[in-house]
């Protein structure tokens, strides 16, 4: 996190105390480096190098117009999983060309609208899939280049609910069934096969299980092409972790990475796709949150935070780790809290039995590495407004997205004509 420092105490984002921006603006909310989100992306571009490599950042990980715009503006393309995030990223200039839609699930809307767009890439997840894009692709007169995305078989050490490249997961077709799958492909009316995908889940630490895949798809590649398939693009995934726990999360080097597609890969000729999401955004954003109350209890000392699981999932949803650090430095000492929301859940809890600087009520702090899967992932759970968010470069700042309103939810709402009373 080399854009959030502490300066005489108060923890700076860029050039931008976050203390001054508390007086500004209201908590809770998510707080982004622009300068961070660049350095992440150039770094994962440069190690590609001289590769014949395309980023296509994973919309999913944070969705903000801004972000994308910031994205696009440095040449990054996109891999998308609904029209949603399509949208989204043709809006925000991405252009279509560099745009591959994944997912298990794609509709026939989101289907009919992809290929309308001319997007690059479908990665097909399924016989029923492939068919039907097929179908989609006569009624239209339109062709669809596609991948197929491989199931490798390939377990990553992350957290089971993230982990999608083993046999068990409902992502991809089974490797071993690779050239049988082609050869159905290849006889369908309207679909262009031009390469092969795989994406073996997320928060991968250790290099070891891209190795394997690397392998696994350089074999897979050599295959196809003695068949006759006419492969050109090899889309890796995204996948590479984040340092969330210093004292417990490996380290990986860039470059090793990028040598692994170099040994495997490039010898074959195609392009490169890959689809970060969290490497290039989590670290990029703290949320910014305020102690509403410290409750004592004969156990447990607990911090009452003004943002919830509804605001950010991760620590409730995989029992995810987050560092969380006061915006102000203190001198106290140190003890040892649990550190919860407002929601009426038990789960509403982001660290327990953590030790931190002693703190006192109404003072703030910061949640981090939220840049990824936070905002993108929050909800209105209790009624809750989705929270604003705000990205800083160097002494600006701006809001990319306003909080909502109570009445912004409410309003939502329609009540059926039978439900109004007529009297
Ligand atoms: C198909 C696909 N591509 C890319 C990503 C981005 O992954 P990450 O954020 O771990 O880089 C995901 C999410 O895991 C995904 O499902
Ligand atoms: N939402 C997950 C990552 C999902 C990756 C999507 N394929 C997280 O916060 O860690």
């Amino acid at each position: 996190m080399d854009q959030f420092n502490y300066n005489n105490g108060t923890l700076f984002i860029e050039k931008t105390s976050i203390e001054d921006l508390t007086q500004e603006l209201a908590t809770p909310f998510y707080l982004y480096s622009n300068e961070e989100i660049c350095n992440n992306y150039h770094k994962l571009n440069n190690a590609l190098g001289n590769l014949n490599a395309q980023i296509c950042y994973a919309v999913k990980a944070n969705s903000n117009q801004a972000i994308l715009t910031l994205l696009a503006s440095m040449g990054s393309g996109a891999d998308v999983v609904s029209e949603g995030e399509l949208k989204r990223a043709l809006s925000a200039g991405i252009a279509a060309n560099k745009i591959v839609f994944s997912g298990v699930g794609k509709t026939s809307q989101e289907i009919t609208f992809a290929l309308k767009s001319g997007i690059f890439q479908f990665n097909v997840e399924s016989e029923p899939e492939l068919k039907h894009i097929s179908e989609l692709c006569v009624l239209l007169n339109l062709t669809a280049n596609i991948a197929i995305r491989i199931n490798p078989d390939i377990a990553a050490d992350t957290h089971e609910k993230i982990s999608t490249g083993k046999a068990e997961n409902k992502f991809g077709i089974e490797h071993t069934r690779t050239l049988e799958i082609y050869a159905y492909a290849a006889k369908l009316p309207g679909i262009k096969v031009q390469g092969i995908d795989v994406h073996i889940g997320s928060q991968i630490n250790d290099l070891t299980p891209f190795e394997a895949t690397f392998k696994r798809l350089a074999e897979l590649v050599i295959k196809l092409k003695k068949a006759g398939h006419d492969i050109n693009v090899i889309d890796i995934g995204g996948g590479l972790g984040v340092t969330y726990n210093p004292e417990q999360d490996k380290k990986y080097d860039l470059q090793h990475y990028a040598n692994l597609i170099h040994q495997y890969l490039a010898p074959l000729n195609c392009k490169i796709i890959v689809e970060p999401g969290r490497s290039i955004l989590a670290s990029a954003g703290v949320l910014v949150t305020k102690i509403n109350y410290i409750k004592t209890t004969p156990t447990k000392q607990f911090l009452i935070l003004d943002a919830g699981m509804n605001d950010f999932a991760r620590p409730s949803l995989y029992d995810a780790y987050h560092q969380i650090m006061p915006i102000k430095q203190h001198s106290t000492g140190e003890t040892s809290y649990d550190i919860v929301g407002p929601v009426c859940e038990t789960g509403d809890t982001f660290a327990k039995s953590r030790n931190m600087p002693i703190v006192a009520q109404g003072d703030y702090l910061v949640i981090k590495d939220t840049g990824a899967y936070g905002a993108a992932m929050s909800s209105t759970y209790n009624t809750r407004p989705l929270i604003r968010e705000v990205m800083v470069k160097g002494l600006q700042y701006s809001t990319i997205r306003a909080p909502q309103t109570i009445d912004d939810i409410i309003n939502q709402d329609k009540l059926p004509e039978w439900l109004i009373d007529e009297d």
